[in-house]
């Protein structure tokens, strides 16, 4: 049995991450699974990457309560105003770790070939050592870490059903973060990431 309060702060040099996975009791977590399923306005986009097209692999949506955009890799993506389920989480992540957020990227991986391949959410608009609250549920999936500068520091953690990932400090200035494809036959995972955005 976890506890909803259980936390685990992740020994990473440069990097301020901590995991709490039981954020959210087994009841909430697959209650607002389906609804994010059902209600979130999810969209296929092309991402360029060296001169090439393709499909992202995975289904995405942009929910902001300012009206402003988010671009990366090549996207420029506009929000919809929040819907119901999103602005519970973002109010329950907030009372949490005191802090507030104003937009919220949403991916929805389909099965274990959707992935997010390694990068750090570092972008100008989320101005310097960004506070990035991230949810996960339905299917658990693998997550890693590796430090910009020196290869051999590496951290990895399955990030599952209900749980939290709080990255702030240096993470996006130190460390990439990756979420790999796997063989397993495995369905959806929804993960919603809650930024700053100024
Ligand atoms: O799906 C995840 O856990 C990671 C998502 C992510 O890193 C991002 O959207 O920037
Ligand atoms: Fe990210």
């Amino acid at each position: 049995m976890l506890f909803e309060d259980e936390k685990i702060i992740l020994k990473m040099e440069d990097a301020d991450v901590t995991y709490y996975p039981a954020f959210f009791s087994k009841t909430e977590a697959d209650q607002l699974y389906l609804e994010l399923l059902n209600t979130i306005t999810w969209q296929l986009d092309n991402i360029t990457l060296f001169g090439k097209t393709v499909p992202q692999p995975r289904l995405t949506a942009l929910y902001a309560n300012n009206n402003k955009p988010y671009g990366y890799s090549g996207i420029q993506m506009t929000p919809h105003v929040f819907i119901d389920p999103l602005l519970q989480i973002k109010n329950k992540i907030e009372t949490k770790i005191q802090h507030s957020f104003t937009t919220c990227l949403c991916n929805l991986y389909r099965n274990g070939q959707d992935s997010n391949g390694w990068h750090a959410d570092n972008e100008k608009e989320l101005g310097s050592q960004p506070v990035i609250a991230s949810v996960s549920f339905g299917s658990e999936r693998i997550f890693h870490f590796k430090h910009k500068h020196d290869g051999r520091l590496k951290q990895k953690l399955i990030l599952n059903h209900g749980s939290l990932l709080l990255m702030k400090g240096g993470t996006q200035d130190y460390w990439l973060h990756q979420l790999p494809k796997t063989k397993k036959q495995i369905g959806n995972r929804i993960n919603l990431t809650y930024r700053t955005i100024y």
